[in-house]
Protein backbone atom coordinates (compact mmCIF):
# COMPACT_ATOMS: atom_id res chain seq x y z
CA UNK A 1 0.00 0.00 0.00
CA UNK A 2 1.31 3.62 -0.96
CA UNK A 3 1.73 5.77 2.28
CA UNK A 4 1.80 9.40 0.69
CA UNK A 5 1.11 11.19 4.31
CA UNK A 6 1.33 8.93 6.89
CA UNK A 7 -0.24 11.57 9.15
CA UNK A 8 -3.35 12.05 7.39
CA UNK A 9 -5.89 10.64 9.96
CA UNK A 10 -7.50 8.64 7.19
CA UNK A 11 -4.01 6.43 6.67
CA UNK A 12 -1.88 6.59 9.70
CA UNK A 13 -1.00 3.45 10.67
CA UNK A 14 -2.86 3.31 13.57
CA UNK A 15 -5.94 4.47 11.97
CA UNK A 16 -8.63 2.41 13.09
CA UNK A 17 -9.92 2.26 9.51
CA UNK A 18 -10.00 -0.50 6.99
CA UNK A 19 -7.51 0.22 4.06
CA UNK A 20 -5.09 -2.86 4.90
CA UNK A 21 -5.37 -6.38 4.42
CA UNK A 22 -7.55 -8.84 4.78
CA UNK A 23 -8.03 -9.88 8.01
CA UNK A 24 -11.12 -11.81 7.97
CA UNK A 25 -9.26 -15.05 8.82
CA UNK A 26 -8.74 -13.62 12.57
CA UNK A 27 -11.98 -12.36 12.65
CA UNK A 28 -13.81 -14.31 15.30
CA UNK A 29 -17.04 -15.99 14.32
CA UNK A 30 -18.68 -17.27 17.01
CA UNK A 31 -20.02 -15.40 20.44
CA UNK A 32 -17.53 -18.10 22.53
CA UNK A 33 -14.66 -17.06 20.02
CA UNK A 34 -15.26 -13.06 20.50
CA UNK A 35 -13.15 -11.53 23.21
CA UNK A 36 -14.53 -8.77 25.47
CA UNK A 37 -17.22 -6.62 25.80
CA UNK A 38 -18.86 -9.45 27.90
CA UNK A 39 -21.96 -7.16 28.60
CA UNK A 40 -22.77 -6.84 24.90
CA UNK A 41 -22.01 -10.17 24.12
CA UNK A 42 -24.13 -11.84 27.54
CA UNK A 43 -27.28 -9.87 26.28
CA UNK A 44 -26.57 -10.61 22.73
CA UNK A 45 -26.42 -14.68 23.25
CA UNK A 46 -29.90 -13.83 25.75
CA UNK A 47 -31.56 -12.78 22.66
CA UNK A 48 -30.49 -14.68 19.97
CA UNK A 49 -31.55 -17.60 21.88
CA UNK A 50 -34.92 -16.23 22.73
CA UNK A 51 -35.14 -15.52 18.76
CA UNK A 52 -34.20 -19.09 17.96
CA UNK A 53 -36.58 -20.91 19.95
CA UNK A 54 -39.38 -18.16 18.70
CA UNK A 55 -38.55 -19.08 15.24
CA UNK A 56 -38.75 -15.05 14.99
CA UNK A 57 -36.61 -12.88 13.82
CA UNK A 58 -34.29 -10.44 16.35
CA UNK A 59 -35.05 -7.15 17.27
CA UNK A 60 -33.32 -4.38 15.35
CA UNK A 61 -29.48 -4.02 16.80
CA UNK A 62 -27.72 -0.96 16.94
CA UNK A 63 -24.01 -1.25 17.62
CA UNK A 64 -22.31 1.93 17.94
CA UNK A 65 -18.93 2.99 19.34
CA UNK A 66 -15.03 3.76 17.82
CA UNK A 67 -13.42 2.37 15.01
CA UNK A 68 -12.59 -1.50 14.82
CA UNK A 69 -14.43 -2.64 18.30
CA UNK A 70 -15.52 -5.09 16.86
CA UNK A 71 -18.87 -3.98 15.21
CA UNK A 72 -18.51 -5.89 11.76
CA UNK A 73 -17.44 -8.71 13.54
CA UNK A 74 -20.72 -8.92 15.75
CA UNK A 75 -22.96 -8.37 13.20
CA UNK A 76 -21.40 -11.25 11.33
CA UNK A 77 -21.45 -13.42 14.41
CA UNK A 78 -25.14 -12.24 15.24
CA UNK A 79 -26.58 -13.87 11.74
CA UNK A 80 -24.57 -17.16 12.43
CA UNK A 81 -25.46 -17.37 15.93
CA UNK A 82 -29.41 -16.91 14.45
CA UNK A 83 -28.44 -19.21 12.08
CA UNK A 84 -29.59 -17.08 9.26
CA UNK A 85 -28.51 -15.32 6.14
CA UNK A 86 -26.42 -11.92 6.39
CA UNK A 87 -26.31 -9.10 3.80
CA UNK A 88 -24.28 -6.09 4.34
CA UNK A 89 -24.19 -2.91 2.85
CA UNK A 90 -23.63 0.98 4.17
CA UNK A 91 -25.42 3.97 4.43
CA UNK A 92 -23.73 5.98 1.82
CA UNK A 93 -24.06 3.06 -1.05
CA UNK A 94 -27.78 3.40 -0.76
CA UNK A 95 -28.30 6.13 -2.98
CA UNK A 96 -32.03 5.58 -3.81
CA UNK A 97 -35.33 4.19 -2.10
CA UNK A 98 -35.17 1.82 -5.18
CA UNK A 99 -31.90 0.25 -3.80
CA UNK A 100 -33.35 -0.33 -0.35
CA UNK A 101 -36.43 -2.02 -1.61
CA UNK A 102 -34.22 -4.48 -3.80
CA UNK A 103 -32.29 -5.32 -0.51
CA UNK A 104 -35.43 -5.52 1.52
CA UNK A 105 -37.37 -7.56 -0.75
CA UNK A 106 -34.31 -10.01 -1.41
CA UNK A 107 -33.92 -11.05 1.93
CA UNK A 108 -35.05 -14.64 3.20
CA UNK A 109 -37.14 -15.25 6.37
CA UNK A 110 -35.53 -13.80 9.64
CA UNK A 111 -32.19 -13.05 8.00
CA UNK A 112 -29.55 -10.47 9.21
CA UNK A 113 -29.88 -6.65 6.73
CA UNK A 114 -26.32 -5.25 7.80
CA UNK A 115 -25.88 -1.17 7.73
CA UNK A 116 -22.60 0.18 8.31
CA UNK A 117 -22.26 3.58 8.62
CA UNK A 118 -26.33 4.16 9.15
CA UNK A 119 -25.99 7.65 10.42
CA UNK A 120 -24.97 8.68 7.02
CA UNK A 121 -28.83 7.74 5.51
CA UNK A 122 -30.03 9.79 3.12
CA UNK A 123 -32.94 10.94 4.79
CA UNK A 124 -35.46 10.33 2.58
CA UNK A 125 -34.24 6.87 2.82
CA UNK A 126 -34.95 6.42 6.41
CA UNK A 127 -38.57 7.41 5.84
CA UNK A 128 -38.76 4.08 3.80
CA UNK A 129 -36.86 2.39 6.47
CA UNK A 130 -39.14 2.85 9.37
CA UNK A 131 -42.34 0.80 7.86
CA UNK A 132 -39.84 -1.54 6.91
CA UNK A 133 -38.13 -2.12 10.41
CA UNK A 134 -41.81 -2.05 12.40
CA UNK A 135 -44.26 -3.77 10.17
CA UNK A 136 -42.06 -5.37 7.69
CA UNK A 137 -43.83 -3.33 5.31
CA UNK A 138 -42.22 -1.10 1.99
CA UNK A 139 -44.21 2.00 0.97
CA UNK A 140 -43.23 2.81 -2.31
CA UNK A 141 -44.55 5.48 -4.50
CA UNK A 142 -44.26 3.82 -7.99
CA UNK A 143 -44.25 7.26 -11.38
CA UNK A 144 -45.14 10.34 -10.88
CA UNK A 145 -47.60 13.14 -11.59
CA UNK A 146 -50.89 12.06 -11.63
CA UNK A 147 -50.46 8.73 -12.10
CA UNK A 148 -47.91 8.10 -9.38
CA UNK A 149 -49.32 5.34 -6.80
CA UNK A 150 -48.41 3.90 -4.25
CA UNK A 151 -47.81 0.56 -3.61
CA UNK A 152 -47.66 -1.44 -0.25
CA UNK A 153 -45.17 -4.69 -0.43
CA UNK A 154 -44.90 -7.02 2.51
CA UNK A 155 -41.48 -7.98 3.23
CA UNK A 156 -40.13 -11.20 5.34
CA UNK A 157 -39.84 -10.51 9.00
CA UNK A 158 -35.40 -9.66 9.48
CA UNK A 159 -33.24 -8.08 11.65
CA UNK A 160 -31.65 -4.66 10.92
CA UNK A 161 -28.40 -4.41 12.52
CA UNK A 162 -27.19 -0.96 12.06
CA UNK A 163 -23.55 0.18 12.78
CA UNK A 164 -22.07 3.34 13.91
CA UNK A 165 -19.68 5.51 14.87
CA UNK A 166 -21.70 8.49 15.72
CA UNK A 167 -24.68 7.53 17.58
CA UNK A 168 -25.10 11.12 18.28
CA UNK A 169 -25.85 11.91 14.40
CA UNK A 170 -28.86 8.89 13.86
CA UNK A 171 -31.97 10.70 14.12
CA UNK A 172 -34.72 9.95 16.96
CA UNK A 173 -37.14 8.42 15.31
CA UNK A 174 -34.61 5.78 13.38
CA UNK A 175 -32.69 5.47 16.62
CA UNK A 176 -36.00 4.49 18.12
CA UNK A 177 -36.69 1.61 16.44
CA UNK A 178 -34.05 -0.25 17.24
CA UNK A 179 -35.22 -2.42 20.13
CA UNK A 180 -31.20 -3.26 20.85
CA UNK A 181 -29.26 -0.41 21.16
CA UNK A 182 -25.62 -1.93 22.43
CA UNK A 183 -22.44 0.61 23.06
CA UNK A 184 -19.16 -1.04 22.09
CA UNK A 185 -16.32 0.20 24.69
CA UNK A 186 -12.62 0.52 24.29
CA UNK A 187 -10.98 -3.02 25.49
CA UNK A 188 -8.78 -3.42 28.63
CA UNK A 189 -5.19 -4.48 28.46
CA UNK A 190 -6.26 -8.10 29.50
CA UNK A 191 -8.67 -8.32 26.96
CA UNK A 192 -6.53 -7.06 24.38
CA UNK A 193 -3.91 -9.36 25.22
CA UNK A 194 -6.10 -12.51 24.74
CA UNK A 195 -6.65 -10.92 21.50
CA UNK A 196 -2.94 -10.68 20.37
CA UNK A 197 -2.57 -14.12 21.80
CA UNK A 198 -5.50 -15.38 20.09
CA UNK A 199 -4.07 -13.20 16.39
CA UNK A 200 -0.60 -14.88 16.86
CA UNK A 201 -1.75 -18.08 16.75
CA UNK A 202 -3.69 -17.84 13.83
CA UNK A 203 -0.67 -15.98 12.04
CA UNK A 204 1.96 -18.94 13.35
CA UNK A 205 3.84 -16.39 15.05
CA UNK A 206 5.79 -17.41 18.06
CA UNK A 207 5.36 -14.52 20.78
CA UNK A 208 6.54 -14.66 24.33
CA UNK A 209 4.17 -13.32 27.37
CA UNK A 210 5.96 -10.02 27.84
CA UNK A 211 5.69 -9.55 23.76
CA UNK A 212 1.99 -10.07 23.94
CA UNK A 213 1.32 -7.66 26.39
CA UNK A 214 3.69 -4.85 24.87
CA UNK A 215 1.95 -5.42 21.89
CA UNK A 216 -1.48 -4.96 23.59
CA UNK A 217 -0.86 -2.07 26.05
CA UNK A 218 -0.22 -0.25 23.03
CA UNK A 219 -3.03 -0.56 20.83
CA UNK A 220 -5.16 1.95 21.67
CA UNK A 221 -7.79 -0.31 23.16
CA UNK A 222 -8.49 -1.55 19.89
CA UNK A 223 -8.55 -4.91 18.45
CA UNK A 224 -8.05 -3.83 14.86
CA UNK A 225 -5.19 -1.97 15.78
CA UNK A 226 -3.81 -4.67 18.27
CA UNK A 227 -4.08 -7.10 14.57
CA UNK A 228 -2.29 -4.46 12.40
CA UNK A 229 0.88 -3.45 15.30
CA UNK A 230 0.73 -7.75 15.67
CA UNK A 231 1.54 -7.52 11.87
CA UNK A 232 4.17 -4.54 11.93
CA UNK A 233 5.67 -6.02 14.74
CA UNK A 234 6.11 -9.37 12.96
CA UNK A 235 7.77 -7.56 10.04
CA UNK A 236 10.64 -6.28 11.91
CA UNK A 237 10.90 -9.65 14.00
CA UNK A 238 11.50 -11.79 10.75
CA UNK A 239 14.14 -9.86 9.46
CA UNK A 240 15.83 -9.24 12.45
CA UNK A 241 15.63 -12.75 12.59
CA UNK A 242 14.47 -12.40 15.81
CA UNK A 243 11.97 -14.85 16.62
CA UNK A 244 9.87 -15.27 19.00
CA UNK A 245 8.92 -11.62 19.61
CA UNK A 246 9.48 -10.93 23.13
CA UNK A 247 8.98 -7.21 25.01
CA UNK A 248 12.80 -6.38 24.02
CA UNK A 249 11.94 -6.28 20.18
CA UNK A 250 8.27 -5.51 19.97
CA UNK A 251 9.41 -2.41 21.76
CA UNK A 252 12.05 -1.70 19.44
CA UNK A 253 9.61 -1.96 16.54
CA UNK A 254 6.76 0.13 17.70
CA UNK A 255 9.28 2.25 18.93
CA UNK A 256 10.08 2.73 15.03
CA UNK A 257 6.40 2.91 14.15
CA UNK A 258 6.49 5.72 16.69
CA UNK A 259 3.90 4.31 18.58
CA UNK A 260 4.49 5.50 21.82
CA UNK A 261 4.58 3.46 25.85
CA UNK A 262 0.33 4.69 25.99
CA UNK A 263 -0.37 3.45 22.76
CA UNK A 264 -0.52 7.35 21.11
CA UNK A 265 0.96 7.83 17.66
CA UNK A 266 2.43 10.25 15.96
CA UNK A 267 -0.93 12.41 14.95
CA UNK A 268 -2.38 11.85 18.43
CA UNK A 269 0.47 13.26 19.57
CA UNK A 270 0.54 16.04 17.04
CA UNK A 271 -3.29 16.97 18.34
CA UNK A 272 -1.92 16.82 21.82
CA UNK A 273 0.53 18.95 21.24
CA UNK A 274 -1.63 21.86 19.07
CA UNK A 275 -3.52 22.65 22.22
CA UNK A 276 -0.86 22.25 23.94
CA UNK A 277 1.82 25.06 22.29
CA UNK A 278 -0.88 26.79 19.68
CA UNK A 279 -4.03 27.46 22.04
CA UNK A 280 -2.10 27.12 25.34
CA UNK A 281 -3.80 24.12 26.63
CA UNK A 282 -7.32 25.34 25.47
CA UNK A 283 -10.42 25.53 25.35
CA UNK A 284 -10.04 25.38 21.36
CA UNK A 285 -13.27 24.48 19.14
CA UNK A 286 -12.45 21.43 17.28
CA UNK A 287 -12.70 23.22 14.00
CA UNK A 288 -10.25 25.72 14.71
CA UNK A 289 -8.21 22.72 15.63
CA UNK A 290 -9.29 20.73 12.74
CA UNK A 291 -7.97 23.40 10.18
CA UNK A 292 -4.94 23.85 12.15
CA UNK A 293 -4.10 20.15 11.86
CA UNK A 294 -5.04 20.04 8.43
CA UNK A 295 -7.62 17.11 9.69
CA UNK A 296 -11.39 17.09 9.03
CA UNK A 297 -13.58 17.39 12.32
CA UNK A 298 -15.15 13.99 11.67
CA UNK A 299 -11.72 12.34 11.92
CA UNK A 300 -10.72 14.24 15.04
CA UNK A 301 -14.15 13.28 16.36
CA UNK A 302 -14.23 10.07 15.29
CA UNK A 303 -11.05 8.33 15.20
CA UNK A 304 -8.52 10.57 17.68
CA UNK A 305 -10.72 12.06 19.99
CA UNK A 306 -12.24 9.05 21.86
CA UNK A 307 -9.37 7.53 22.90
CA UNK A 308 -7.73 10.92 24.36
CA UNK A 309 -10.78 11.43 26.15
CA UNK A 310 -10.91 7.79 27.59
CA UNK A 311 -7.42 8.07 28.68
CA UNK A 312 -8.22 11.32 30.75
CA UNK A 313 -5.28 13.11 28.35
CA UNK A 314 -8.04 16.03 27.20
CA UNK A 315 -11.11 17.25 28.19
CA UNK A 316 -14.59 18.44 26.13
CA UNK A 317 -15.76 21.11 27.46
CA UNK A 318 -18.98 23.81 25.96
CA UNK A 319 -15.96 26.15 25.07
CA UNK A 320 -13.65 23.04 23.21
CA UNK A 321 -10.81 20.70 24.09
CA UNK A 322 -8.42 21.22 26.63
CA UNK A 323 -5.49 19.27 27.23
CA UNK A 324 -5.38 17.97 31.13
CA UNK A 325 -2.70 17.64 33.81
CA UNK A 326 -1.95 14.24 32.29
CA UNK A 327 -1.92 15.44 28.84
CA UNK A 328 0.73 17.76 29.65
CA UNK A 329 2.74 15.52 31.65
CA UNK A 330 2.50 13.04 28.70
CA UNK A 331 3.92 15.74 26.38
CA UNK A 332 6.70 16.13 28.89
CA UNK A 333 5.50 19.67 29.72
CA UNK A 334 4.33 21.48 32.86
CA UNK A 335 0.84 22.79 33.00
CA UNK A 336 1.06 26.79 32.40
CA UNK A 337 -0.50 28.81 34.90
CA UNK A 338 -3.41 29.90 32.52
CA UNK A 339 -4.38 26.10 31.45
CA UNK A 340 -4.06 25.76 35.44
CA UNK A 341 -6.96 27.87 36.46
CA UNK A 342 -9.25 27.29 33.04
CA UNK A 343 -9.09 23.49 34.37
CA UNK A 344 -9.95 24.55 38.07
CA UNK A 345 -13.02 26.31 36.91
CA UNK A 346 -14.24 23.75 35.08
CA UNK A 347 -17.29 22.50 36.26
CA UNK A 348 -17.33 18.86 34.92
CA UNK A 349 -21.64 19.13 35.09
CA UNK A 350 -20.90 21.27 31.86
CA UNK A 351 -18.98 18.69 29.71
CA UNK A 352 -20.32 16.90 26.87
CA UNK A 353 -20.52 19.54 24.15
N1 LIG B 1 -13.52 -9.13 20.38
C1 LIG B 1 -12.65 -9.39 19.42
N2 LIG B 1 -11.82 -10.43 19.52
C2 LIG B 1 -10.91 -10.65 18.57
N3 LIG B 1 -10.75 -9.91 17.45
C3 LIG B 1 -11.56 -8.88 17.29
C4 LIG B 1 -12.55 -8.57 18.27
N4 LIG B 1 -13.22 -7.47 17.84
C5 LIG B 1 -12.67 -7.13 16.68
N5 LIG B 1 -11.68 -7.97 16.34
C6 LIG B 1 -10.85 -7.85 15.16
O1 LIG B 1 -10.65 -6.46 14.92
C7 LIG B 1 -10.83 -6.14 13.56
C8 LIG B 1 -11.83 -5.01 13.42
O2 LIG B 1 -13.12 -5.43 13.77
P1 LIG B 1 -14.41 -4.90 13.00
O3 LIG B 1 -14.13 -4.79 11.54
O4 LIG B 1 -15.54 -5.73 13.42
O5 LIG B 1 -14.54 -3.45 13.63
P2 LIG B 1 -15.67 -2.35 13.40
O6 LIG B 1 -16.13 -1.94 14.76
O7 LIG B 1 -16.67 -2.83 12.43
O8 LIG B 1 -14.87 -1.15 12.80
P3 LIG B 1 -15.41 0.04 11.86
O9 LIG B 1 -16.17 0.97 12.74
O10 LIG B 1 -14.13 0.66 11.38
O11 LIG B 1 -16.23 -0.57 10.78
C9 LIG B 1 -11.23 -7.40 12.86
O12 LIG B 1 -10.10 -7.88 12.16
C10 LIG B 1 -11.56 -8.39 13.95
O13 LIG B 1 -11.01 -9.64 13.62
MG1 LIG C 1 -17.00 -2.21 10.46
Amino acid sequence: MARTDEMAGSDRLIAAGKQEGDDSHIRPQRLEDFIGQRQVCENLSVFVQAARARGEAMDHVLLFGPPGLGKTTLAQIVSRELGVGFRATSGPMIAKAGDLAALLTNLERNDVLFIDEIHRLNPAIEEVLYPAMEDFQLDLIIGDGPSARSVRIDLQPFTLVGATTRSGLLTTPLRDRFGIPLRLNFYEPEELLAIVRRAAAILDLPITDDGALEVARRSRGTPRVAGRLLRRVRDFAVVAKRLPVNAFIADAALGRLEVDKRGLDAMDRRYLKCIAENYGGGPVGVDTLAAALSEERDTLEEVIEPFLLQQGLIQRTPRGRMLTDSGFGHLGLSVPKAAKSQLDLLDPDQEGA
